[in-house]
């Protein structure tokens, strides 16, 4: 690790060590959202905003406001996040002149039109075992430090489910995406976890960044966010244990380290190598007989939200008819 990175990753690495309670107490006027961003989680997103909802919106009033956004979900995800307590906004519902696109970045970025936080908290809707030190983690270097702006957690993967010892999730990271970076931005050698879904930010940063519409939202937001703020406006806590419900194939993985790949590539020095669009070819074997699976990589992204939300008033000022 090079002696800058190595100085930022003691000074920007930090332990959950702040409770709700002290973090409502100096939080002064500043605003916190929790999004979530869910598909077909019907199993696990309900404990997750009961546990939030209960320990940092009602106990303590940290978090200001708790939004489960649903990307199409077609298990009981939507009457369990509300049953829970979550206010829940389908994507498709949001802004729905800007059209519609599947994905956990479409969520987060069209988040942005529903919520008002000055602090965005993003947490993955899969989790087990989800505490209020998460958010309290994610929240408390942008109160601590006002020279923070994006804090991306880390934490122990283990592989095998609940219970288990064995470290190795984090597949897509250790394979494509922190080889990725070392190649080509060194400067982030340092993040444990750079593609985790546990992130937060600020919300004047957060509207300045484009998001990648699929899984390449976490590459391109920590990307984007080391262009607007520098390694500097960079920070990593860490949330000791976390527990993902599912883990997906290696087949999904695969087409989610092609999108990784894509997103990331596109903003390296090779940038003008890389094709606008791709298809990725799979196979699966069963009995000596392959099958070929061929799936176009979602290269899509949204520009920034402030600029939508700039070019929507000019409309509005224009007189023209906006929804
Ligand atoms: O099209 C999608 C894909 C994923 N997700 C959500 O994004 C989070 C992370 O997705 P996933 O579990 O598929 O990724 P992994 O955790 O396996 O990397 C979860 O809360 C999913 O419900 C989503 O809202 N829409
Ligand atoms: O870290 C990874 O390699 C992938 C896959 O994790 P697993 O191998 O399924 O534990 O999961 C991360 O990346 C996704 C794409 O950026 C994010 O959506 C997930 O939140 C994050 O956990």
């Amino acid at each position: 690790m090079r002696a800058d990175v190595r100085n930022w990753f003691h000074r920007r690495t930090y332990r959950s060590r702040w409770s709700p309670a002290a973090l409502a107490a100096c939080k002064e006027d500043q605003t916190i959202s929790v999004v979530l961003p869910a598909l077909d989680e019907q199993d696990t997103v309900g404990a997750i905003v009961t546990t939030l909802k209960d320990a940092v919106v009602d106990e303590v009033p940290l978090v200001d406001e708790l939004v489960v956004v649903d990307t199409g979900s077609t298990d009981d995800t939507v009457a369990v996040a509300t049953e829970a307590g979550a206010r829940v906004v389908s994507a498709g519902e949001i802004r729905p002149e800007l059209g519609h696109r599947p994905g956990k970045g479409e969520a987060l970025w069209k988040s942005q039109f529903v919520t008002s936080g000055d602090i965005v908290v993003f947490l993955d809707s899969d989790l087990i075992g989800v505490g209020p030190h998460y958010v309290a983690g994610l929240v408390g270097p942008l109160l601590d430090d006002p020279a923070v702006s994006f804090v991306k957690a880390f934490f122990d993967r283990p592989v095998n489910g609940e219970g288990s010892t064995q470290v190795g999730g984090g597949r897509v990271t250790e394979l494509v995406a922190r080889p990725l970076l070392n190649l080509y931005w060194p400067e982030l050698s340092g993040v444990i976890q750079p593609l985790s879904g546990q992130c937060a930010g600020r919300r004047s940063t957060l509207e300045r960044l484009p998001f990648a519409s699929g899984y390449g939202v976490e590459i391109a937001m920590l990307l984007d966010a080391l262009h607007l703020v520098g390694l500097d406006g960079i920070a990593q806590v860490d949330l000791g244990r976390l527990e993902q419900s599912s883990h997906q194939s290696v087949g999904d993985l695969g087409f989610m380290a092609a999108t990784i790949m894509h997103t990331a590539l596109r903003r390296s020095p090779v940038r003008q190598l890389v094709p606008s669009a791709a298809d990725l070819t799979q196979f699966s074997r069963l009995d000596g007989r392959q099958e070929e699976l061929v799936r176009p990589v979602p290269t899509a992204e949204r520009p920034p939200a402030r600029s939508v939300a700039a070019h929507h008033r000019r409309m509005a000022s224009a007189g023209a008819e906006v929804s």
